[in-house]
């Protein structure tokens, strides 16, 4: 075992069989009581709409599924206080259920980090009833958030372009746990970083960050700058870099069109010092009193200051007003100066936005034209304020080979029967055309064949499909005791996510009106799906 999975595993401290709804342990005394402990049973984990208004989904949270199986049992503190919650349940069980564990559970699942659509099962169990029944829960509450969480940040990803995007979300969470999530999903979806140390520790996630207004607020003049020296990068000469900076800008204040007395010497005080601190990460907040009149002008003239001692700034943080014109106004500047002291790096300088900042945000920002490059991105990302839950299920779908289903008059929430394996058919163009589900012992689609795709509740639509590529996205995880497929790590699923949404066409991905994705069965499942709601519907009588 290497170190990363110690410490992953230590993390996953809270995820423990009895971190699930008291329904699933008094369904398991009532299995173990009629005898059903040997039923075997086939479960789909799914969900039945695109969250966000969207028409795409990223699944994740399959390794922590897989890791809460390994470290399956109810240990011996759990079961004493089963013991007082269910006082009426036979001492039997309880020495049943010490002795359970996932061994005799299967798991077939799509690749973590795979876009993914409604109806397809993410995750297939199979395996004792009893056991199954009792990883639903858990598994719900391990996918679900990771999902919904993957999916915005890749929509943020999707908005942002080339810009970077930091998450900087856990002060506004839901919680420690929820924090931590937001940080190690948001990075899978496309996050360039976060600002949770916790999570760059665990995760090995790179960890980044500006500074708050209070470090500004907290000077008011030069007289608290106890070091004035900085030595130069160059020769290691040391330089009074309070008197460089105030020369610096002395010299800059025609250029900004400002007098020395508009200028707030605490904020220029709090940059030397953070200058001085890390001259060559240098990255400062410019809207504690005013960007234009104060904040870019003490920060052009630190980095200028800087520069004459071979450092090379970082950039600016806006944390308020209209980001886009003041992106402008910041660029113009930074451009302005590269040119009068050929300084070329100058006019890259990074310009980050922070600030209740959303996807819509992001869109009208692009319209608008804009000179940021960073996005820091905390509420609206980990909150997923626009749509809080993925709504992911886990429906029974087999027991003992005969196939299950849940009726309902809300043909969205019938389920599909029997073991079934998806595949997704791409075009001859190599983008994905529809995902196909077919029973796990029919012949599977091959390149070059003409499939009949149906609609799984309507019968008038249906489509041939000669796919050019065929992928089969249930793959065995899960067996005899062990996960049996190397586990990618963060940097993979975060590769797969972009290669997944790569195959995806533009239009399935855009904001505004997206196309949905096809997602179809077989003519066999059709078939087999509609003769079993046929039987198992009640005839009704007028009356
Ligand atoms: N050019 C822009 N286009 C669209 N939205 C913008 C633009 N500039 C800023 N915003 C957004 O408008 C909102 C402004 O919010 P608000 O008025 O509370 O902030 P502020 O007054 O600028 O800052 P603060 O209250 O922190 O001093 C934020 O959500 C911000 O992301
Ligand atoms: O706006 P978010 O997307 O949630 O991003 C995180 C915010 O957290 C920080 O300040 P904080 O919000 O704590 O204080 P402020 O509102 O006064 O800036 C930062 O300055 C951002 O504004
Ligand atoms: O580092 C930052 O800029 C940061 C961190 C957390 C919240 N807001 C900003
Ligand atoms: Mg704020």
């Amino acid at each position: 075992m290497n170190t990363q999975n110690i410490i992953s595993r230590k993390q996953n401290g809270i995820v423990q069989p009895l971190l699930t709804d008291l329904y699933q342990i008094t369904m398991a005394y009532a299995y173990w009581k009629t005898g059903k402990v040997m039923d075997n049973s086939v479960f789909d984990l799914f969900f039945r709409k695109n969250p966000f208004q969207g028409e795409f989904t990223i699944f994740a949270g399959l390794e922590e599924c897989l890791k809460f199986l390994e470290a399956f049992h109810f240990s011996e503190s759990d079961i004493e206080y089963l013991k007082q919650t269910m006082p009426s349940v036979e001492d039997d069980f309880f020495v049943f259920l010490s002795n359970l564990s996932a061994r005799d559970v299967v798991i077939y699942a799509l690749d973590e980090g795979t876009v993914v659509f409604p109806r397809i099962p993410l995750i297939r169990i199979e395996g004792p009833l009893i056991v199954t029944q009792l990883l639903e829960t858990t598994f719900l509450t391990l996918v679900n958030y990771a999902s919904l969480m993957a999916t915005n940040a890749a929509r943020y990803r999707i908005a942002a372009g080339n810009s970077k995007l930091l998450e900087l979300g856990l002060r506004r969470a839901q919680g420690p746990d929820g924090g931590l999530s937001a940080s190690k999903y948001s990075y899978i979806g496309g996050f360039d970083g976060t600002s949770n140390v916790l999570a760059g520790k665990l995760y090995n996630i790179p960890v980044k960050g500006t500074h708050a207004h209070a470090y500004v607020t907290s000077f008011t003049n030069f007289s608290e700058l106890h070091t004035r020296i900085l030595h130069s990068k160059n020769d290691g000469k040391p330089y009074d870099f309070v008197q460089l900076a105030i020369k610096w800008r002395s010299e800059l204040g025609p250029l900004f069109k400002v007098v020395n007395a508009e200028v707030n010497d605490g904020e220029l005080a709090a940059f030397i010092s953070f200058a001085m601190a890390f001259p060559d990460q240098f990255m400062v907040l410019v809207d504690t009193y005013d960007i234009e009149r104060s904040g870019l002008l003490n920060f052009c003239a630190v980095t200028l200051a800087l520069n004459d001692l071979a450092f090379q700034a970082i950039g600016i943080r806006i944390d308020s007003g209209d980001i886009a014109y003041l992106s402008y106004v910041a660029r113009e500047y930074f451009s302005k100066i590269s040119t009068k002291y050929e300084i070329p790096w100058f006019k890259d300088l990074i310009i980050m936005a922070s600030n209740d900042i959303n996807e819509e945000t992001i869109l009208s920002l692009n319209d608008q034209g804009h000179k940021i490059n960073c996005f820091g991105i905390g509420t609206h990302l980990v909150t997923c304020q626009k749509q809080p839950s993925l709504g992911c299920v886990y429906k029974l779908v087999d027991l003992n080979n005969v196939p299950r289903m849940k009726l309902s008059q809300d043909v969205a929430k019938v389920s599909l029967p029997g073991r079934k394996d998806a595949y997704r058919l791409f075009s001859e163009r190599g983008d994905a055309l529809i995902d196909l589900l077919v029973q796990t012992d029919e012949e599977p689609p091959s390149v070059g064949s003409k499939i009949l795709c149906r609609h799984a509740f309507e019968e008038s639509k249906r489509a041939y499909v000669t796919p050019s590529k065929v992928e089969k996205l249930h793959k065995l995880y899960w067996k005899d005791g062990l996960i049996c497929r190397p586990l990618p790590n963060l940097e993979e699923i975060r590769d797969n996510v972009t290669r997944s949404l790569k195959s995806l066409r533009s239009d399935i991905k855009r904001n505004h009106n997206p196309t949905p994705y096809k997602v179809a069965v077989s003519d066999n499942l059709y078939s087999f799906l509609h003769n079993l709601w046929m039987e198992s519907a009640p005839i009704g009588e007028l009356t």
